[in-house]
């Protein structure tokens, strides 16, 4: 099909219209409108965002397969309302030459869900040691410019400084794991009440904070893009609102859990709950919502992390961090921000598609704009059940919840990959 008539629509919570898209870009909004020849989306109470990117993806795919591909990934991508998401470089091998990103990024091309936009390694295996080929995977067919050891910090300050100076030239950005390793070594959870009484090697705020501070100042002093993933602290809000406000070049992500849960969920001893940077407090859960708010943190990253049960259905201190994100990130951010359509559209997809460089995503549906965009059903009301997800993994912090919101369609370059709640392949 090429053309779609979405009737009754409310683009980001505005009076209900139709928004006819077709070739790839949208035609022509307005009430009534006509157009024989296009597929008729019913969208009576939804609600039309820009299609969301994300900025933080963990898809995979080379090397663990049974965890997630670029395919499946893709599918919970967008049945969660995504158009494009940056594939992390953790993979097997690492994506860290202009071979396996291009690999990453035709396999993308190929599942044809999302826009899968590789992240390349800083260094090489992301062993902290020497830098990767940076210019390479910048000038390969992935065209990558975001760099990132995700999994890792770049702990080795003059190394960073290399990174950050390198990337310069042709605009790129650092996204920096910030984990001070020798404040981490054996953590196991957030240091602090919890830990303390179940006797867990705690992961204290000071080990983020301190790898942001530093790195704000790496970044003024050469005058480069730094991007923290996954701030999780009141602190580290703290450190990033003085960098922002002496203008240092930096932008900041916050997960959807860390935005909802607690470390208190660790008393479970569940490892589905096990993450990195840990759950923290219900005072850095507030700092983080205010920061979100007020625009020192520039958006909402799942870092989707899926793992194989065998990795996670473990003892805790065995079990692999990190947790699943895409097919519910836009319902955390309902419950969470409520209905305000334009933050969420914000901080969901025009800053992160600013931020990567992505030119074709983040627009608001309106005639010209290329038609990547997702329909809402704000008055859905859900169970998780993980068995149902579309990613190969099953380890959502969120099962059995019921959470606000459901993803009715969703569509690239005006192509639905998403119809009435599915996948369209
Ligand atoms: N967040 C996590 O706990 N895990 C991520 C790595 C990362 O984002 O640091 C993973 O690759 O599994
Ligand atoms: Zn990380
Ligand atoms: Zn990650």
């Amino acid at each position: 099909m090429n053309a779609y008539l979405i009737r009754n629509v409310s683009v980001l919570g505005a009076a209900p219209t139709d928004v006819l898209i077709r070739d790839g870009v949208v035609a022509e909004t307005g009430p009534g409108l006509s157009a024989p020849d296009a597929g008729v989306v019913d969208a009576d109470g939804l609600v039309a965002l820009p299609g969301l990117v994300d900025l933080h993806t963990h898809l995979r795919e080379p090397g663990r397969e049974d965890a997630e591909t670029v395919e499946t990934g893709s599918r919970a991508a967008a049945l969660g309302g995504y158009t494009a998401v940056c594939a992390m470089a953790n993979t097997s091998p690492v994506a860290d030459t202009a071979g396996v990103v291009e690999q990453v990024w035709r396999l993308g091309r190929e599942a044809g869900l999302v826009d899968v936009q590789p992240i390349g390694a800083v260094t090489v295996g992301l062993a902290g040691e020497r830098l990767a080929e940076l210019g390479a995977m910048a000038d390969s067919a992935a065209r990558v410019r975001i760099f990132s050891d995700d999994g890792h910090c770049v702990a080795d300050p003059r190394l960073m400084r290399r990174a950050l100076e390198y990337v310069k030239a042709f605009d790129g950005i650092i996204a920096q794991h910030a984990e001070e390793p020798r404040l981490t070594e054996g953590a196991q959870m957030h240091e602090g009440e919890v830990s303390t009484r179940l006797g867990l090697t705690g992961w204290p705020a000071v080990a983020e904070e301190a790898i942001i501070a530093r790195d704000v100042l790496l970044a003024e002093h050469v005058g480069s893009r730094l991007h923290v993933c996954h701030v999780s602290t009141a602190g580290s809000v703290e450190v990033l609102r003085q960098a922002k406000a002496r203008g240092v070049r930096v932008t900041a992500e916050v997960t959807p859990h860390h935005l909802l849960l607690t470390d208190v969920r660790a008393e479970t001893y569940d490892p589905v709950f096990k993450v990195n940077p840990p759950l923290r407090t219900a005072t850095d859960i507030a700092a983080l919502r205010a920061a979100l708010v007020d625009g020192v943190i520039d958006i909402i990253a799942t870092d989707h992390a899926p793992h194989a049960v065998e990795d996670k259905e473990c003892e805790w201190a065995y079990a692999r961090p990190g947790m699943l994100g895409l097919e519910t990130a836009l319902s955390i951010a309902l419950d969470v921000l409520g209905p305000e359509w334009d933050l969420i559209a914000e901080r969901m997809s025009r800053a992160p598609a600013r931020i990567a460089g992505l030119t074709e995503h983040g627009h608001d549906p309106a005639p010209g704009a290329p038609a990547n965009l997702t329909l809402v059903d704000p008055a859905a009301r859900r169970v998780i059940e993980p068995a149902e997800l579309a990613s190969r993994s099953r380890n959502t912090p969120y099962a059995r919840m019921t959470l606000p919101g459901r993803i009715v369609a969703t569509f690239l370059r005006g192509e639905a990959t998403v119809l009435d709640g599915k996948a369209i392949k």
